[in-house]
């Protein structure tokens, strides 16, 4: 009993999701009403030049049975008419269809992507980029054109068989009764496939999916692939991942070749009729042989878009798979929606706080801060000061939430326990994007965008002049190194700079930092990969960074700890040390026994670096 009662909610959720979605791809045409009156009105020329094509042939037949030649002329003019006003058509319905798709498509896959760069990160994180990558390739055309493609099509289809039955009701009664008994036949043949297969083909796409995610997982990481000879395994397991698509690729095909050639069938057996009945009727003096010529070009005329509507509805259903994938991405928060503002907020007190707060002028400050990825509790209760103007640096073995507590930083996550001010105001009521505008980050690993120097340079603030650029790169210690490219600044780096070594993507990095002109630095250890020459170059262009500027900077480096103004010491995703560099030592804690093991290190490896301490 329970059981039917869960089988019967889950359809009931089923169905409502499904019109919910059909409702909003509907929703989708509304900018391009016009678009569609226009369409709808060429189409039902081209639907009216059918029935006219029909109507001349059986004129010009009747002409020639009764041997009248003045009847045959004006019948050819008739025709030829309709045969240009039919072509007119047909062109600019089929121009115009192609145009509106590329318009309501594009602009789809635009605000796709505006979405996808403003939503949460915890959002974010769930998708796989192959899955993001397809929703904006396949699933916005494929969405989109199953409401404007469709709709057409839909109309043009009704509006046809509607004029082919008037005119041949027009002709003969009873033949056009039994014509449409037929037809109505071919919808009905589909029923039992369209509901299965629009379930298969939400299971294909989410296989498709898995199959690009792991194609761009195995492109991505050729290296790895080959320094491990990973090929025959993944080889092995791309296959296997075939056979998983095929065996689901294969009923869909044998649903679709039935489904969709079931009316044929019907077709047949409904031209038998016209030409049997038909030919009793002319027998019997009851129809002229034109008119039967004319019901078997409309026959063929009417069950082509019949059953181009049933297989339309087969259609519409990967459309509507496609359409649930899309709203999805669509549905997500951005970061702006979730700012906390109460009503007695006006719009002007919230900028004039924005600007206060992320002026520089004051310190930000965590209060029994306590953040979770899912179920993993990273950071508990963490209290700080990060004052402005000056350095403030974390240090704490891996995984003790030093990168995460800097993302709460970047308002890339919000933390689920506690509050973070800047001056008085929580981040949580500051605008991301106007928060962002004003720091900047370089992390371990830079990304780098595909491109030349200078726009990976220019991407810290796109608007920077050409002389701004160079300053930059020359403050970054990379300029030297640019002008020796075959096309300086114009030089392209290949896909995330691979061209590139590891300290040039870093000091690329830092420059695009320096054009921002941020008034808060984070750095997330920039120089951690590097070797110790690179690591002295990056290092000088850091601290003309750091000068005068808000910075927070996680650091594994004792250099780099040594020299800011104030040190946490994190352990397990809480704060256990606080101070400067010589009153963390004096403690002889924690902190004491990180540096007395980094100095032992690095007495084995590079006796210079004792020096540095
Ligand atoms: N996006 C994420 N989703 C889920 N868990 C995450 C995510 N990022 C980090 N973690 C987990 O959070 C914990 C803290 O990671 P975090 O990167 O903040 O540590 P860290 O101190 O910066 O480490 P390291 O010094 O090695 O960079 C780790 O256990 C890590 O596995």
């Amino acid at each position: 009993m329970n059981g039917s009662t869960n089988i019967e909610a889950d359809s009931i959720k089923k169905s409502s999701v499904v019109s919910n979605t059909f409702m909003r791809l509907l929703k989708l045409g509304k900018p391009y009403l016009g678009w569609y009156l226009i369409l709808c009105l060429l189409a039902a020329v081209v639907s009216l030049a059918t029935v006219g094509i029909a109507e001349s042939l059986r004129r010009i037949i009747n002409a020639a049975t009764n041997q009248n030649m003045s009847f045959l002329i004006s019948g050819g003019i008739f025709a030829l008419v309709i045969v240009i006003v039919d072509a007119l058509a047909s062109f600019l319905l089929t121009y115009l269809s192609g145009v509106l798709e590329f318009k309501s498509t594009s602009k789809l896959q635009v605000s796709l992507l505006a979405r996808l760069l403003n939503v949460q990160m915890k959002d974010l994180d769930r998708y796989h980029s192959a899955d993001l990558i397809s929703r904006i390739n396949d699933s916005a055309p494929a969405a989109q054109q199953g409401i404007n493609q469709k709709t057409i099509e839909l109309f043009s289809n009704l509006m046809q068989i509607t004029f082919l039955l008037t005119y041949l009701l027009s002709l003969q009664y009873a033949l056009t009764l039994g014509t449409i008994l037929i037809c109505s036949l071919v919808p009905l043949v589909m029923i039992p496939f369209t509901s299965r297969l629009r379930s298969m083909h939400e299971q294909r796409q989410q296989i498709e999916t898995a199959q690009q995610m792991f194609i761009q997982d195995t492109v991505q990481g050729a290296e790895v692939v080959r320094a491990f000879s990973l090929a025959p395994k993944l080889q092995n397991q791309f296959t296997q991942r075939v056979r998983q698509y095929f065996n689901i690729h294969l009923p869909v095909t044998r649903l679709e070749a039935v489904g969709y050639n079931m009316p044929f069938a019907v077709i047949l057996s409904g031209l038998l009729y016209v030409l049997s009945y038909g030919g009793y009727l002319v027998i019997q003096g009851r129809l002229d042989v034109g008119a039967v010529a004319a019901f078997l070009i409309c026959f063929e005329q009417i069950t082509n878009p019949v059953s181009k509507l049933a297989n339309l509805w087969t259609e519409l259903q990967a459309s509507l798979a496609q359409g649930k994938r899309l709203f999805e991405v669509l549905d997500l928060q951005e970061e702006d929606e979730s700012l906390e503002c109460n009503r007695d907020d006006s719009h002007h007190e919230m900028l004039i706080n924005n600007n206060q707060a992320i002026s520089g002028l004051y310190p930000i400050t965590f209060e029994n801060v306590g953040f979770h990825y899912g179920n993993h509790q990273v950071l508990t209760n963490v209290n700080l000061t990060i004052e402005p103007g000056k350095v403030t640096a974390f240090a704490g073995p891996s995984g003790s939430g030093k990168s995460t507590l800097l993302q709460l930083i970047l308002a890339t996550y919000e933390p689920n326990e506690g509050v973070i001010q800047s001056g008085k105001l929580p981040l949580s009521r500051i605008s991301p994007r106007a928060w962002r505008n004003h720091l900047a980050y370089v992390s371990q690993e830079p990304y780098l965008f595909t491109g030349t120097l200078y726009e990976n340079i220019a991407w810290g603030r796109p608007d920077a002049t050409y002389e701004e650029i160079i300053k930059a790169s020359k403050s970054a210690g990379i300029h030297d190194y640019i002008m020796r490219t075959p096309l300086q600044y114009q030089t392209s780096i290949g896909e995330r700079g691979h061209t590139l070594s590891g300290g040039e993507r870093q000091r690329l990095s830092i420059a695009r930092a320096f054009v921002r002109a941020p008034k808060l630095l984070l750095l997330d250890e920039p120089t951690a990969a590097l070797d110790s020459h690179n690591e002295e170059i990056v290092g000088q262009a850091l601290q003309e960074l750091m000068h005068d500027r808000t910075t927070v900077v996680i650091a594994h480096r004792l250099s780099t700890i040594r020299n800011a103004d104030h040190i946490y010491y994190m352990e397990a995703g809480s704060i256990v040390e606080a101070g400067t560099h010589l009153e963390l030592m004096t403690l002889q804690g924690q902190y004491y026994n990180m540096v007395e093991t980094s100095m032992k290190k690095a007495d084995i490896s590079t006796p210079v670096r004792e020096e540095e301490l």
